[in-house]
């Protein structure tokens, strides 16, 4: 649409997620949406990988700009067609690739976790800032209508009265020993690990529903908590929150020997208690209010393509007035989440 602000993408890497991002921006149709978006060029440790990459996941979407593809990453920032760089590698590659796309004045989207501990994510947000550049984690499911929703349904109509507690957890069930050598859930040099790569999104859960703010107006929770250690990476963690000034509580959980349940969610207050539904943590469903005593309601959701053009046009529009932050996940949030992990 000719009023719609434009995000000329370039791609870092041609993984599950860039897969998953890309096949979803890439469409121009979905209802309710507010930006156009260009795969303007993607980049991979091989080019042949991008070639099969661009044929299987930006053709059939039979866009106008045909995708520039490049045997490397540094070839992306250096591109002056891109506006923005999405970083779609394992974990621990974060920091230096936020740097390098930093230092070419490039805007940057990096996946989830930001980085590898807080001290990394400093660094970055001081490049990002001193190079006067936009930079976002991330974090898609913080996007979604139903979180929103949820967050409005909770701290502005307070239909749960007094919010006591959040519990959420998120398992994925996997057999690490039997995983290739190199596989980023096995290898604790990429990062692996329950807690940096689901649990994260227990304690989205736990953080967004315990308090109506984010970022640098947010109370710090006092947080304790366990890992169980096996294969060399945590295969569960459990993060405890408690918010001196209120109380509240949350239990956040991940692990990675059991399957995800679909009921993942539970918040519970004075008034009643909502569960949140969905097949993993990271893309909800529905959830459903519990009143005391009452009839149970259920709030539905649209939910176009695997639900990553929510954020995609978020960022658009941060682009388009200038911001080097976006308000839903803005660096004091970012830094907060990796203080807790
Ligand atoms: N938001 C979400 O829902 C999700 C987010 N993620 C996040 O995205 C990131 C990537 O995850 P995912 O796509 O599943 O990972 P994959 O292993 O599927 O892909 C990672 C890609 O990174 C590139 N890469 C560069 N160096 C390495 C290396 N040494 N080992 C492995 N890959 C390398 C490769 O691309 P190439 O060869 O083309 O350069 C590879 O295909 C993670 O940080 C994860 O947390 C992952 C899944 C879902
Ligand atoms: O971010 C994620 O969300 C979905 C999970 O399946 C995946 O492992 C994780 O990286």
């Amino acid at each position: 649409m000719a009023d719609f602000p434009t995000v000329r993408w370039g791609i870092v890497a041609t993984g599950m997620i860039s897969e998953w991002f890309v096949t979803d921006v890439v469409k121009s149709d979905w209802p309710g949406k507010s930006a156009n978006h260009v795969i303007q060029a993607i980049g991979s440790s091989s080019l042949e990988k991008c070639q099969k990459f661009a044929e299987k996941f930006v053709a059939p979407a039979k866009p106008s700009v045909q995708p520039t593809l490049y045997g490397s990453y540094q070839e992306i920032y250096d591109d002056p067609n891109v506006d923005c760089v999405y970083i779609g590698t394992p974990h621990s590659f974060h920091k230096q690739m936020c740097l390098d796309a930093i230092e070419a004045g490039k805007n940057v989207v990096c996946e989830k976790p930001f980085a590898m501990n807080v001290k990394q994510a400093e660094e970055v947000f001081a490049a990002a800032e001193k190079k006067g550049v936009f930079i976002m984690e991330a974090l898609w499911t913080r996007f979604y209508p139903l979180m929103k929703t949820l967050q409005k349904v909770l701290h502005e109509e307070k239909r749960l009265g007094t919010i006591y507690r959040t519990f959420c957890d998120f398992g994925l069930e996997m057999d690490i020993p039997c995983l290739p050598d190199g596989s980023r859930y096995k290898d604790p040099a990429l990062g692996a690990g329950s807690l940096l790569d689901i649990g994260i999104y227990s304690l989205t859960w736990g953080l967004t529903t315990l308090s109506d703010k984010v970022g640098e107006g947010a109370e710090d929770p006092e947080v304790s908590s366990t890992q169980t250690i096996a294969y060399e990476v945590d295969v569960a963690s459990q993060v405890l929150l408690h918010y001196r000034s209120n109380g509240r509580q949350g239990i956040c959980t991940s692990t990675t020997n059991c399957p995800p349940k679909d009921d993942f969610a539970r918040i519970e207050g004075s008034k009643g208690h909502i569960i949140v539904y969905g097949k993993e943590p990271s893309h909800p469903d529905h959830f459903v209010f519990y009143p005391k005593g009452g009839k149970e309601e259920r709030y539905d959701f649209d939910k176009p393509g695997r639900g990553f053009f929510w954020e995609a046009d978020a960022v658009a529009l941060d682009l388009q007035a200038g911001r080097q932050q976006n308000e839903t996940m803005p660096w004091a949030e970012t830094l907060r989440m990796m203080n807790i992990m």
